[in-house]
């Protein structure tokens, strides 16, 4: 087994009067895709902004790619993808990763070297002289995963990326994220739509702020008798709660 990528100790975040996440313990091994799943309101959010080190925490250890979440040097090996595209939509697809790329340092042919491999890397050659905001949903969307691929980070932590995509555009996007893993590239995925938790290499399920499962697919459908990822988490649910 690979050293982890992330590992969790104890954290626990309150946001307001709530306790958001409470005593969480979570183990992340390098090179896989994990998804992170859970209604909304379970806390997904809150722990992909504690692992990147924005979150204000009450307790607890996070240690990613082993230094404390949010270390300066962490800073080009850890990449975020929002929930909501954070590009620019008055600039062309290639404007936008040359101003990503130079703000991590990228210049002259380095730059436009990785310009041209994320590019590739999600299929927007055909658009990449195109305006943003004349995009759709989804190839945006691309977008804004192509910024977070400049300067080849080793974790990759994206926030429900296929929230509004067509089935045909999910798949693309979860076979460009086990390409990335084949590479060695760390994936956490959140999602909400359990029926994706097949293309993850490991499930952690999320729910009230603390795991109730992390366990690969075939290993939670064997121990709870469902027949998919949805009826695995609902009978988790009400063994917690009967
Ligand atoms: N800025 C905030 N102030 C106070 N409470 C907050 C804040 N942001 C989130 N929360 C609360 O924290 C809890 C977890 O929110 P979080 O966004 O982490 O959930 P999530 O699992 O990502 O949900 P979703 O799938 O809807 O994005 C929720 O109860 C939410 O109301």
């Amino acid at each position: 087994m690979s050293i982890p990528a992330i590992t969790i100790d104890g954290l626990t975040v309150r946001r307001g009067p709530r306790t958001v996440l409470d005593g969480l313990r979570l183990s992340i091994a390098s090179g896989t895709v994990t998804g992170l799943l859970g209604p909304s309101g379970a806390g997904k959010t809150t722990l992909m902004r504690a692992i990147l080190g924005v979150q204000l925490v009450e307790s607890g250890d996070v240690t990613v790619l082993g230094e404390p979440a949010g270390s300066p040097g962490l800073r080009s090996r850890v990449a975020y993808v929002t929930q909501a595209p954070s590009v620019y939509l008055d600039l062309t697809v290639l404007e936008n990763l040359r101003y990503f790329g130079r703000t991590l340092g990228l210049r002259g042919r380095a730059l436009e070297g990785q310009v041209a491999a994320v590019v590739e890397r999600v299929d927007l050659g055909s658009h990449q002289r195109a305006l943003v905001g004349r995009l759709s949903g989804g190839q945006m969307s691309r977008v804004s995963l192509a910024t977070a691929l400049l300067g080849a980070p080793e974790l990759l932590v994206l926030d429900e990326p296929t929230v509004g995509l067509d089935p045909v555009l999910r798949e693309s996007l979860w076979g460009l994220f086990a390409g990335l893993a084949a590479d060695g590239v760390t994936l956490l995925v959140s999602s909400h739509v359990m029926d994706e938790a097949e293309r993850c290499d490991r499930l952690v399920l999320l729910r009230d702020g603390a795991v109730i499962a992390d366990s690969t697919l075939p290993e939670l459908l064997a121990t709870t008798g469902a027949s998919n990822a949805d009826g695995a988490f609902l009978t988790l649910v009400r063994r917690e709660r009967p």
